[in-house]
C-alpha cells in the first residue's frame, strides 16, 4: 500500500503547514490542505482523503468548505473513479459537526454553516465515484452521516470506538436528510429507535444493525478498503452510477427541493435559548469528562 505510507509521510512533513501546498510526483499527486490530505493514485484511479483536523476532526465551516472543494476536484477529475475517506487523527474518524459553530454566533453565521453542511452531504451522497469509509476511530453524529453517505463502510474492530446519530443526547434533532440517509442504510424501525435514543453503537453492534458493512483489525482498515474498492471498480462505471443514482435521487431531491426552508428551520432552532443552553452544557460536559 504505497499510497498509504506516502500519505503518512506527507502528514508528518506537512502537518504544521497552515496554507495549502501541492506536491506533485510522477504518479501520485498529493494535495496537503489545512484539514484534509488527498492523494490520488492515478494508475488505479483511487484517491484517499484523510481528515487531519485535530483534536477530533470536527466539521467546522472551514473544514466543510475544504471537504466539498476537495471532493468536487476529484469528481471532475476523469482519472479518479473512487475515494476512500478516512482519518489521520488517531482514534477519531470525526466528532461530527463542530459545536462551536452552533454556539453564540449570529443567525447569518448559522445559515452559512448549515448550507456548508448540506453541501458536504449533497456532494458525498450523490458522488458518481465509488465512496468507501475506512472508519478508524470514533464516529458520532455528523461523522456517522459522512460514513453512511458512502457506498460501503469498513470499521476498525475496536471496542472503544462507536458510531451513530447521537444528536438527541445533546438536546438537538437530526434533520430529515440525516434521518433519510440512515434509514436508507438500516431501515425504518432501527432508525426510529436509534434517532430517538441517540444511540451510539459499538463496532460489533454497528455491524449487527448494518450501519457498517465489515469489521477488520485496526491496522487492516485501509488495506481492506482498497481491496473492496477494487471489487467495486470492476463493475462498469456507467451501470454502477445509474444504479446508485436510481437508489439515491429521491433522497437527494428532497433536500434540494427544501434546501432554503431546511436552512431556516436550522437557524430558528439553533437560535432558541433552550438549544443554546443545551449545546453549551454539552460542551462543558465534554471538557469535564476530559478533566
Ligand atoms: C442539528 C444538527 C445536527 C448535529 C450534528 C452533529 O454532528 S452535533 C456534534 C455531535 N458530536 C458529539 O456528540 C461528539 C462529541 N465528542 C466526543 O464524544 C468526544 O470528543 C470523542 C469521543 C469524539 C473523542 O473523545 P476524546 O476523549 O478523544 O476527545 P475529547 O472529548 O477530550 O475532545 C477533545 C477536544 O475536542 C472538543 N470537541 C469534541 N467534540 C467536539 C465537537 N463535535 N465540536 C467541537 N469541539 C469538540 C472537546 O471539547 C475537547 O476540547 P478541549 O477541551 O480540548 O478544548
Amino acid at each position: 500500500m504505497m499510497i498509504l505510507s506516502r500519505l503518512l509521510g506527507c502528514q508528518e512533513q506537512l502537518g504544521f503547514l497552515h496554507q495549502s501546498k501541492e506536491e506533485l510526483t510522477d504518479s501520485h499527486p498529493v494535495v496537503c490542505n489545512r484539514n484534509i490530505l488527498v492523494e490520488l493514485e492515478e494508475g488505479v484511479g483511487v484517491a484517499v482523503m484523510k481528515m487531519k483536523s485535530p483534536p477530533v476532526n470536527s466539521l467546522s465551516l472551514d473544514f466543510l468548505t475544504e471537504f466539498s472543494i476537495s471532493l468536487e476536484k476529484l469528481e471532475n477529475d476523469r482519472g479518479c473513479r473512487g475515494v476512500i475517506l478516512t482519518s489521520a487523527v488517531p482514534k477519531i474518524f470525526s466528532a461530527g459537526l463542530d459545536i462551536k459553530e452552533m454556539c453564540g454566533k449570529s443567525a447569518e453565521h448559522y445559515a452559512e454553516f448549515w448550507r456548508a453542511v448540506q453541501e458536504m452531504w449533497l456532494k458525498l451522497y450523490k458522488s458518481n465515484m465509488v465512496t468507501i469509509a475506512a472508519i478508524n476511530g470514533n464516529c458520532p453524529a455528523g461523522g456517522c452521516l459522512m460514513a453512511v453517505s458512502c457506498d460501503y463502510r469498513i470499521m476498525a474492530e475496536n471496542p472503544k470506538y462507536s458510531i451513530g446519530l447521537n444528536e438527541t443526547q445533546l438536546g438537538i434533532v437530526a434533520p430529515f436528510w440525516f434521518k433519510d440517509t440512515i434509514a436508507n442504510t438500516i431501515g425504518h424501525r432501527a432508525t426510529e429507535r436509534s434517532l430517538q435514543l441517540g444511540l451510539l453503537y459499538s463496532a460489533s453492534d454497528a455491524l449487527k444493525i448494518g450501519i457498517v458493512d465489515e469489521l477488520v483489525p485496526e491496522e487492516k482498515v485501509l488495506n481492506a478498503a482498497a481491496a473492496t474498492m477494487s471489487q467495486w471498480l470492476a463493475i462498469p462505471d456507467y451501470a454502477r452510477q445509474i444504479s446508485k443514482s436510481m437508489m439515491r435521487k429521491p433522497t437527494l431531491d428532497r433536500l434540494l427541493t427544501h434546501r432554503e426552508s431546511d436552512i431556516q428551520n436550522f437557524v430558528s432552532f439553533v437560535t432558541k435559548d433552550s438549544i443554546q443552553k443545551s449545546l453549551q452544557t454539552y460542551m462543558e460536559s465534554l471538557k469535564q469528562r476530559k478533566g
